[in-house]
Protein backbone atom coordinates (compact mmCIF):
# COMPACT_ATOMS: atom_id res chain seq x y z
CA UNK A 1 0.00 0.00 0.00
CA UNK A 2 1.48 3.45 -0.77
CA UNK A 3 2.66 5.61 1.53
CA UNK A 4 0.87 8.99 1.35
CA UNK A 5 3.08 10.88 3.15
CA UNK A 6 6.40 9.39 1.26
CA UNK A 7 6.06 9.46 -2.17
CA UNK A 8 9.00 8.14 -3.88
CA UNK A 9 11.71 10.18 -5.18
CA UNK A 10 10.87 11.56 -8.61
CA UNK A 11 13.53 10.12 -11.40
CA UNK A 12 13.72 10.54 -15.28
CA UNK A 13 11.50 8.32 -17.19
CA UNK A 14 10.10 7.59 -20.82
CA UNK A 15 6.17 7.60 -21.26
CA UNK A 16 4.61 5.66 -24.18
CA UNK A 17 1.13 6.78 -25.40
CA UNK A 18 -0.73 4.09 -27.33
CA UNK A 19 -3.42 6.41 -29.46
CA UNK A 20 -5.08 2.75 -30.58
CA UNK A 21 -7.15 2.06 -33.63
CA UNK A 22 -9.53 -0.24 -34.98
CA UNK A 23 -11.49 -0.59 -31.52
CA UNK A 24 -14.52 -2.85 -33.03
CA UNK A 25 -17.31 -4.83 -32.18
CA UNK A 26 -15.13 -7.72 -31.77
CA UNK A 27 -13.79 -7.88 -28.03
CA UNK A 28 -11.00 -10.15 -28.97
CA UNK A 29 -10.04 -8.20 -32.06
CA UNK A 30 -9.89 -5.54 -29.29
CA UNK A 31 -7.49 -7.52 -27.09
CA UNK A 32 -5.60 -8.72 -29.86
CA UNK A 33 -4.49 -5.31 -31.38
CA UNK A 34 -4.23 -3.80 -27.89
CA UNK A 35 -1.51 -6.35 -27.09
CA UNK A 36 0.03 -6.03 -30.72
CA UNK A 37 0.17 -2.29 -30.23
CA UNK A 38 1.64 -3.06 -26.36
CA UNK A 39 4.45 -4.90 -27.72
CA UNK A 40 5.13 -2.76 -29.84
CA UNK A 41 5.37 0.56 -27.80
CA UNK A 42 7.76 -1.77 -25.63
CA UNK A 43 10.38 -1.77 -28.00
CA UNK A 44 10.61 1.79 -28.21
CA UNK A 45 10.82 2.45 -31.76
CA UNK A 46 11.85 6.07 -33.00
CA UNK A 47 12.39 6.65 -28.96
CA UNK A 48 15.78 7.24 -27.54
CA UNK A 49 14.65 4.86 -24.96
CA UNK A 50 12.56 1.82 -24.26
CA UNK A 51 9.49 3.06 -22.32
CA UNK A 52 8.98 2.38 -18.45
CA UNK A 53 5.19 3.15 -18.54
CA UNK A 54 2.52 2.34 -21.68
CA UNK A 55 -0.76 3.87 -21.51
CA UNK A 56 -3.47 2.38 -23.66
CA UNK A 57 -6.80 5.03 -24.31
CA UNK A 58 -10.45 5.01 -22.50
CA UNK A 59 -12.53 2.13 -23.69
CA UNK A 60 -10.05 0.18 -25.54
CA UNK A 61 -11.76 -3.35 -25.62
CA UNK A 62 -15.08 -1.78 -26.89
CA UNK A 63 -16.89 0.44 -28.78
CA UNK A 64 -17.56 4.01 -27.00
CA UNK A 65 -21.28 4.44 -26.18
CA UNK A 66 -23.08 3.93 -23.27
CA UNK A 67 -25.39 0.80 -25.05
CA UNK A 68 -22.22 -1.15 -25.42
CA UNK A 69 -20.75 -0.91 -21.67
CA UNK A 70 -23.21 -3.29 -20.11
CA UNK A 71 -22.61 -5.62 -22.59
CA UNK A 72 -18.41 -5.54 -22.90
CA UNK A 73 -18.56 -5.06 -19.23
CA UNK A 74 -16.32 -7.73 -17.05
CA UNK A 75 -15.96 -8.41 -13.58
CA UNK A 76 -12.72 -7.54 -11.98
CA UNK A 77 -13.11 -7.39 -8.10
CA UNK A 78 -9.86 -5.89 -7.11
CA UNK A 79 -9.87 -4.10 -3.98
CA UNK A 80 -7.06 -1.48 -3.77
CA UNK A 81 -4.37 -2.97 -1.48
CA UNK A 82 -5.04 -6.10 -1.18
CA UNK A 83 -3.92 -9.82 -2.86
CA UNK A 84 -5.26 -9.86 -6.10
CA UNK A 85 -4.87 -13.07 -8.38
CA UNK A 86 -4.40 -12.36 -12.14
CA UNK A 87 -4.58 -15.99 -12.79
CA UNK A 88 -7.79 -16.26 -10.67
CA UNK A 89 -9.50 -13.65 -12.62
CA UNK A 90 -12.38 -14.05 -15.31
CA UNK A 91 -12.01 -10.36 -16.46
CA UNK A 92 -10.03 -11.56 -20.10
CA UNK A 93 -9.15 -7.92 -20.47
CA UNK A 94 -7.24 -8.11 -17.40
CA UNK A 95 -5.21 -11.14 -18.09
CA UNK A 96 -4.45 -9.70 -21.35
CA UNK A 97 -3.20 -6.77 -19.71
CA UNK A 98 -1.07 -8.38 -16.88
CA UNK A 99 0.28 -11.33 -19.30
CA UNK A 100 1.65 -8.22 -21.66
CA UNK A 101 3.05 -5.74 -18.62
CA UNK A 102 5.00 -8.68 -17.49
CA UNK A 103 6.24 -9.87 -21.08
CA UNK A 104 7.55 -6.42 -22.11
CA UNK A 105 9.00 -5.62 -18.03
CA UNK A 106 7.06 -2.37 -18.12
CA UNK A 107 4.72 -0.69 -16.21
CA UNK A 108 1.15 -0.53 -17.91
CA UNK A 109 -2.10 1.67 -17.48
CA UNK A 110 -4.78 -0.56 -19.49
CA UNK A 111 -6.88 2.28 -20.67
CA UNK A 112 -10.13 1.63 -19.66
CA UNK A 113 -12.79 -0.65 -19.58
CA UNK A 114 -16.47 -1.22 -18.62
CA UNK A 115 -16.17 -3.35 -15.55
CA UNK A 116 -19.23 -5.12 -13.79
CA UNK A 117 -19.36 -5.07 -9.73
CA UNK A 118 -18.76 -8.57 -8.78
CA UNK A 119 -21.81 -7.92 -5.68
CA UNK A 120 -24.16 -6.00 -7.50
CA UNK A 121 -24.74 -6.92 -11.42
CA UNK A 122 -26.85 -3.78 -12.03
CA UNK A 123 -23.57 -1.45 -11.08
CA UNK A 124 -21.32 -0.78 -14.22
CA UNK A 125 -17.92 1.43 -14.12
CA UNK A 126 -16.14 2.50 -16.81
CA UNK A 127 -12.46 1.70 -14.70
CA UNK A 128 -8.72 1.64 -15.37
CA UNK A 129 -6.71 -0.66 -14.39
CA UNK A 130 -2.94 -0.72 -13.38
CA UNK A 131 0.09 -3.19 -13.97
CA UNK A 132 3.74 -3.39 -12.67
CA UNK A 133 6.54 -4.93 -14.22
CA UNK A 134 5.79 -8.28 -12.62
CA UNK A 135 2.60 -8.25 -14.16
CA UNK A 136 0.48 -7.60 -10.90
CA UNK A 137 -2.52 -5.05 -10.97
CA UNK A 138 -1.17 -3.05 -8.56
CA UNK A 139 -4.00 -0.03 -9.35
CA UNK A 140 -7.75 0.68 -10.08
CA UNK A 141 -9.42 4.06 -11.18
CA UNK A 142 -13.27 4.27 -11.75
CA UNK A 143 -14.06 7.33 -13.42
CA UNK A 144 -15.80 9.21 -11.04
CA UNK A 145 -17.50 11.96 -13.30
CA UNK A 146 -19.85 11.05 -15.80
CA UNK A 147 -19.86 12.22 -19.51
CA UNK A 148 -23.72 13.45 -19.59
CA UNK A 149 -23.69 16.59 -21.81
CA UNK A 150 -25.74 17.79 -24.36
CA UNK A 151 -24.96 20.46 -26.91
CA UNK A 152 -27.86 20.98 -29.06
CA UNK A 153 -26.82 19.84 -32.81
CA UNK A 154 -23.36 18.97 -31.86
CA UNK A 155 -23.11 16.17 -29.35
CA UNK A 156 -25.65 14.90 -26.63
CA UNK A 157 -24.41 11.79 -24.65
CA UNK A 158 -25.44 10.18 -21.44
CA UNK A 159 -22.89 7.67 -19.32
CA UNK A 160 -25.15 7.39 -16.20
CA UNK A 161 -27.74 5.96 -18.80
CA UNK A 162 -25.65 2.64 -17.99
CA UNK A 163 -22.63 3.26 -15.88
CA UNK A 164 -22.14 4.10 -12.14
CA UNK A 165 -19.54 6.43 -11.20
CA UNK A 166 -16.32 5.79 -8.94
CA UNK A 167 -16.51 7.10 -5.52
CA UNK A 168 -12.40 7.43 -4.99
CA UNK A 169 -9.20 9.34 -6.06
CA UNK A 170 -6.32 6.90 -7.35
CA UNK A 171 -2.34 6.99 -7.41
CA UNK A 172 0.12 4.45 -7.34
CA UNK A 173 3.81 4.69 -7.12
CA UNK A 174 6.22 3.15 -8.98
CA UNK A 175 10.48 3.12 -8.40
CA UNK A 176 10.35 6.38 -10.29
CA UNK A 177 7.45 8.64 -9.81
CA UNK A 178 4.12 8.71 -8.27
CA UNK A 179 1.34 9.03 -10.96
CA UNK A 180 -2.59 10.06 -9.93
CA UNK A 181 -5.45 8.51 -12.10
CA UNK A 182 -8.12 10.03 -13.99
CA UNK A 183 -10.57 9.17 -16.89
CA UNK A 184 -11.58 11.60 -19.36
CA UNK A 185 -14.22 13.87 -18.36
CA UNK A 186 -12.12 14.00 -14.48
CA UNK A 187 -10.13 16.55 -16.53
CA UNK A 188 -13.04 18.82 -16.54
CA UNK A 189 -13.03 19.01 -12.41
CA UNK A 190 -9.86 20.59 -11.11
CA UNK A 191 -10.28 19.14 -7.54
CA UNK A 192 -9.37 15.32 -8.77
CA UNK A 193 -6.16 16.43 -10.17
CA UNK A 194 -5.72 19.07 -6.91
CA UNK A 195 -6.11 16.15 -4.66
CA UNK A 196 -3.73 13.97 -6.32
CA UNK A 197 -0.94 16.86 -6.41
CA UNK A 198 -1.53 17.46 -3.07
CA UNK A 199 -1.24 13.63 -1.99
CA UNK A 200 2.46 13.89 -3.96
CA UNK A 201 1.46 12.89 -7.57
CA UNK A 202 4.42 14.40 -9.60
CA UNK A 203 1.99 12.82 -12.87
CA UNK A 204 -1.48 12.67 -13.74
CA UNK A 205 -2.37 10.13 -16.41
CA UNK A 206 -5.68 9.76 -17.83
CA UNK A 207 -6.90 7.38 -20.36
CA UNK A 208 -9.41 9.54 -22.71
CA UNK A 209 -11.76 9.88 -25.81
CA UNK A 210 -12.91 13.48 -26.28
CA UNK A 211 -14.64 13.98 -29.55
CA UNK A 212 -14.87 16.47 -32.71
CA UNK A 213 -16.86 19.43 -30.64
CA UNK A 214 -14.89 19.57 -27.29
CA UNK A 215 -11.76 18.17 -28.77
CA UNK A 216 -10.58 21.11 -30.43
CA UNK A 217 -11.85 23.78 -27.40
CA UNK A 218 -11.17 22.12 -24.38
CA UNK A 219 -8.60 18.77 -24.99
CA UNK A 220 -5.26 20.88 -25.23
CA UNK A 221 -6.62 23.93 -22.51
CA UNK A 222 -7.56 21.31 -19.92
CA UNK A 223 -4.47 19.43 -19.79
CA UNK A 224 -2.42 22.55 -19.87
CA UNK A 225 -4.62 23.97 -17.01
CA UNK A 226 -4.11 20.95 -15.08
CA UNK A 227 -0.94 21.24 -15.38
CA UNK A 228 -0.08 24.53 -14.54
CA UNK A 229 -2.60 25.25 -11.71
CA UNK A 230 -1.03 21.57 -9.85
CA UNK A 231 2.60 21.84 -11.46
CA UNK A 232 2.44 18.65 -12.24
CA UNK A 233 3.26 16.63 -15.97
CA UNK A 234 -0.07 15.89 -17.36
CA UNK A 235 -1.19 13.53 -20.19
CA UNK A 236 -4.51 12.47 -21.75
CA UNK A 237 -4.14 9.12 -24.20
CA UNK A 238 -7.22 8.73 -26.50
CA UNK A 239 -8.15 6.11 -29.30
CA UNK A 240 -7.29 7.08 -32.75
CA UNK A 241 -10.27 8.71 -34.70
CA UNK A 242 -12.57 6.57 -36.73
CA UNK A 243 -14.93 7.98 -38.39
CA UNK A 244 -16.86 5.23 -39.39
CA UNK A 245 -17.43 3.87 -35.50
CA UNK A 246 -20.56 5.48 -33.54
CA UNK A 247 -18.33 8.27 -31.46
CA UNK A 248 -15.87 10.27 -33.54
CA UNK A 249 -12.76 10.57 -30.77
CA UNK A 250 -10.43 13.90 -31.17
CA UNK A 251 -7.46 11.67 -31.04
CA UNK A 252 -4.28 14.21 -29.97
CA UNK A 253 -2.80 12.28 -26.89
CA UNK A 254 -0.60 14.33 -25.83
CA UNK A 255 1.94 15.07 -22.38
CA UNK A 256 2.06 18.39 -21.11
CA UNK A 257 4.46 19.56 -18.56
CA UNK A 258 4.49 21.66 -15.48
CA UNK A 259 5.25 25.38 -17.05
CA UNK A 260 1.75 24.37 -19.39
CA UNK A 261 3.91 23.34 -22.24
CA UNK A 262 3.01 20.43 -24.51
CA UNK A 263 5.94 18.44 -24.76
CA UNK A 264 4.21 16.13 -27.59
CA UNK A 265 1.17 15.52 -29.42
CA UNK A 266 -0.61 12.73 -31.27
CA UNK A 267 -2.24 13.68 -34.89
CA UNK A 268 -5.40 11.72 -35.04
CA UNK A 269 -4.51 8.49 -36.85
CA UNK A 270 -3.21 5.52 -34.85
CA UNK A 271 0.16 6.71 -33.43
CA UNK A 272 2.45 5.51 -30.18
CA UNK A 273 4.18 9.07 -29.02
CA UNK A 274 7.23 8.45 -26.75
CA UNK A 275 8.17 11.11 -24.14
CA UNK A 276 11.11 11.31 -21.96
CA UNK A 277 10.11 13.06 -18.62
CA UNK A 278 12.28 15.13 -16.80
CA UNK A 279 12.38 16.13 -13.18
CA UNK A 280 14.02 19.32 -13.64
CA UNK A 281 11.35 20.59 -15.37
CA UNK A 282 8.92 20.01 -12.27
CA UNK A 283 11.55 21.20 -9.77
CA UNK A 284 12.24 24.34 -11.20
CA UNK A 285 8.99 25.21 -11.83
CA UNK A 286 8.01 24.91 -8.49
CA UNK A 287 11.17 27.15 -6.85
CA UNK A 288 10.73 29.51 -9.61
CA UNK A 289 6.44 30.06 -9.00
CA UNK A 290 6.46 28.74 -5.78
CA UNK A 291 2.88 28.57 -5.24
CA UNK A 292 3.05 24.57 -3.58
CA UNK A 293 4.50 26.49 -0.54
CA UNK A 294 2.70 30.11 -0.91
CA UNK A 295 -1.47 28.44 -0.58
CA UNK A 296 -3.31 29.88 1.98
CA UNK A 297 -5.39 27.23 3.80
CA UNK A 298 -6.26 29.78 6.72
CA UNK A 299 -8.77 31.38 3.96
CA UNK A 300 -9.93 28.18 2.16
CA UNK A 301 -9.54 24.47 3.09
CA UNK A 302 -6.95 22.09 1.93
CA UNK A 303 -9.28 19.70 0.39
CA UNK A 304 -6.73 17.23 -0.16
CA UNK A 305 -7.72 16.72 3.87
CA UNK A 306 -11.31 16.06 2.79
N1 LIG B 1 -15.13 10.22 -22.64
C1 LIG B 1 -15.36 11.36 -22.07
O1 LIG B 1 -15.47 11.47 -20.87
C2 LIG B 1 -15.46 12.52 -22.99
C3 LIG B 1 -15.29 13.84 -22.31
C4 LIG B 1 -15.40 14.98 -23.25
O2 LIG B 1 -15.42 14.81 -24.46
C5 LIG B 1 -15.47 16.31 -22.68
O3 LIG B 1 -15.65 17.25 -23.47
O4 LIG B 1 -15.35 16.47 -21.48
Amino acid sequence: MANILTPPPFKAFTLALIQLGKIGANKQENLHHARKMILQAARGEGSSKKPDIIVLPECFNSPYGHVHFPVYAEKIGYTPGSPYNVAKSTSESVKMLSAAAKEVKAWLIGGSIPERDVEDDDKVYNTCTVYNPEGDLVAMHRKVHLFDIDIPGKIKFKESETLTGGTTTNFFDTDFARIGLGICYDVRFPELAMIAARKGCHVLIYPGAFNMTTGPLHWELLQRSRAVDNQVFFSMCSPARDLSAGYHAWGHSMVVDPMAKVLKEAQDGEEIIYVDIDPKVFHEARAGIPVTLQRRFDVYADVSQQ
